[in-house]
């Protein structure tokens, strides 16, 4: 990294947490180091919660039980166990994570507002056992412990405050390790589209399940903290108005920023006194009015934000700053003040806080990316397969039915190594379902898929991949938040071998940078390296179709099956995509090309298959299927019906 870009992007972390650890020694205010200690513990809390809400975009409202069982934990393992501060402190992060895992493996098969009501469940179940179970936690009495020496040494305030501040900052290092590294991307990419995380051998649910777990593990060691700091719990400090709370913070914040968690966890370390200290609320009020007036007016100018976007929030903040004048106990009003927050943030700044100052400094010092290894060469990257013909994809009378509509009806083909093996058929004959089973999207009503003779994982796209089979998408599936060189890093097969530890320790650096140089050639391969750090979104059509093959290959595939690579191509881009496909053929990967383009079948097939109804209706060369008068009668029948072959066709089958 060079000096400046550390300085830049490194020193402003060191002098925050510089700042913040030396605060002690300039005051000497009990109240305000308290705050600065919650400030500690609610950053660890909220980077936790940023790892579900931010990263993986679900709705989490178990944080706030997550704080409780881990402060439940602590003070049950000090009071009833005797463990100690540290034994507290590996204890209430674990019994968290194995919760959290317990919680997200049947939630995380939710979507949506059924997660978040899933999450909000938990959060009940909790707080009602901590009430109930007495005889361990002390019921609604509440359970008083003290907090224990560290290492023989009795922590006053300001130690007990450093302690928090020393965790914070290894978390947030362990964190940014963590999301810079495969795993980082991995939850970006499940986010922008499952399926084809699953479709590059990434495995979706493990990923969605491990990050929960991660984030409430984070939740329980705020837990320990939380009771070493109160030294008294009480169920009722879990419950969902602190949920809300926690999430106004990421949110505020800004989702997917560890500085964002900090900011929140100011915002929600602050906000009893911003409801009970009148000139503190207005100062915040009329601050958030201010932001609202600038943010809105200035994307009004420049027509970057709509009129509601922009007016909304003056008017919610605008509302804040005259009933703060109006109402005489702001605490009373606590709720709808948390609601107008809430969604001023949510409509004008969706990238919270911290998201909108980062695009700023962005611009503000131009910090240019640290500079991308040379390229690996191509041969070991994607080294070429030897070739011999034999059979080595073969589906054996695959079915596949949805209710009475028979998709796929008996369906047997047999795709000889190193071939090009088109597959054809006019619209609704069959051709996507096909792949869709073989690569695993669908489970087959009947039937089998071989790969080298043996059954290819059924109705698992992320085994399926592990098993050699890749795939592009009909409709494109790629991570369109991460860049072209991360879509294609997130694939990468036999790369990453850190186990997670080592990563959060940051010595998993080696291999990403292996992966990057690796990347770079698949890049290259496709014609793409000189947009390596263009986000997929702002790629051409044509160079997201490219990226998706390159992507495709990162698995180093066996069988890469391509489903329309030339749909909605423009001409010169489609002899680009035939280029392309030739020069993967050409190392030995064994290619299943689903496409309406004759003229792309002729040119690159070597065996076509073509489908009506379901149903093989013939297969051979090329010429042979174009001439065979079941395929021009299903072609026709199909102009009949109104569905004429998609346009570009070339000659459209029967010519
Ligand atoms: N998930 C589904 N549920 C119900 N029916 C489906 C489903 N997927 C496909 N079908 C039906 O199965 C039949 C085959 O569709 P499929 O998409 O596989 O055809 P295709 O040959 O790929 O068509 P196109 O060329 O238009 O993509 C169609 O009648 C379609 O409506």
């Amino acid at each position: 990294m060079d000096l400046r870009r550390l300085f830049l992007v490194r020193g402003a972390e060191l002098a925050l947490f510089a700042l913040l650890l030396a605060l002690p020694l300039g005051v000497h205010n009990a109240y305000a180091l308290g705050l600065l200690t919650l400030l500690a513990i609610y950053g660890i809390l909220l980077i936790g919660l940023d790892v579900t809400v931010g990263y993986l975009g679900q709705v989490n409202l178990a944080q706030a039980a997550f704080l409780g069982l881990g402060a439940y934990a602590a003070g049950i393992g000090l009071t009833k166990l005797g463990i100690g501060i540290i034994g507290a402190l590996f204890v209430a992060p674990s019994v968290c994570f194995v919760f959290g895992a317990l919680l997200a493996l049947p939630a995380l098969r939710l979507e949506g507002p059924q997660f978040a009501l899933a999450t909000l469940s938990f959060t009940a179940l909790t707080t009602t056992a901590l009430n109930e179970l007495e005889g361990l936690t002390g019921g609604a009495q509440g359970l008083s412990l003290v907090r224990p020496a560290l290492l023989g040494h009795a922590l006053d305030a300001r130690d007990f405050y450093w302690l928090c501040m020393a965790l914070l900052a290894l978390v947030w290092m362990a964190m940014r390790n963590l999301l810079s590294s495969q795993w980082g991307r991995a939850f970006e990419a499940l986010r922008d589209s499952p399926i084809a995380t699953d479709a590059m051998g990434v495995g979706t649910y493990r990923h969605k399940v491990a990050a929960f777990a991660f984030g409430s593990g984070l939740g329980g060691l705020a837990g320990a903290l939380y009771a070493f700091n109160f030294q008294y719990l009480q169920p009722q400090s879990f419950v969902y108005e602190l949920t809300v709370i926690l999430l106004l913070g990421v949110v505020l914040g800004g989702r997917k920023s560890l500085w964002g968690a900090v900011v929140g966890a100011t915002v929600v370390a602050l906000l009893p006194n911003l409801l009970s200290n009148r000139l503190l609320f207005e100062v915040f009020s009329g601050a958030g009015l201010l932001v609202a007036l600038v943010a809105g007016g200035r994307g009004l100018l420049r027509r970057t934000m709509g009129p509601f976007q922009a007016i909304a929030p003056m008017v919610a903040t605008g509302t804040l700053v005259v009933g703060g004048r109006i109402v005489e106990n702001t605490e009373d009003w606590r709720k709808a003040i948390f609601a107008l927050i809430l969604f001023s943030v949510v409509v004008g700044l969706p990238e919270g806080l911290m998201g909108f100052l980062t695009r700023f400094l962005a611009r503000l010092f131009r910090i240019a990316p640290p500079p991308l290894p040379a390229a690996a060469p191509i041969d070991d990257v994607l080294p070429a397969r030897p070739v011999d013909g034999a059979a080595l994809l073969e589906l054996r009378d695959l079915k596949r039915h949805f209710g009475g509509v028979k998709a796929v009806d008996g369906v047997t083909i047999s795709v000889r190594a190193g071939s090009i093996h088109g597959l054809i058929g006019p619209n609704g004959s069959g051709k996507s379902t096909l792949v869709n089973v073989v690569s695993g999207l669908y489970t087959p009503s009947a039937g089998a898929v071989l790969l080298h003779g043996a059954p290819l994982p059924s109705g698992s796209l992320f085994k399926t991949a592990r098993a050699g089979v890749a795939r592009t998408f009909q409709n494109l599936q790629l991570f369109t938040g991460l860049t072209a060189l991360e879509n294609v890093m997130v694939a990468l097969k036999g790369v990453y071998r850190s186990p997670l530890p080592l990563v959060l320790l940051g010595l998993g650096r080696a291999e990403d940078r292996r992966a990057q140089a690796d990347a770079l050639a698949l890049l290259d391969f496709v014609g793409l390296a000189d947009q390596a750090r263009t986000p997929a979104k702002d790629l051409t059509y044509g160079a997201q179709r490219f990226l998706e093959i390159a992507r495709a290959l990162a698995r180093k595939p066996e069988v890469l099956i391509l489903d329309e690579p030339a749909a909605g191509l423009a001409q010169p881009d489609v002899v680009r995509q035939i280029e392309i496909i030739r020069r993967v053929h050409r190392r030995g990967v064994s290619i299943v090309l689903i496409e309406h383009h004759m003229d792309v079948v002729m040119q690159l097939c070597d065996v076509v298959t073509a489908l009506d109804g379901g149903k093989l209706i013939a297969e051979g060369t090329p010429d042979e299927v174009k001439r065979h008068p079941r395929v021009i009668e299903a072609y026709l029948g199909d102009v009949e019906a109104g569905h004429p072959p998609k346009p570009a066709a070339g000659a459209p089958v029967p010519g």
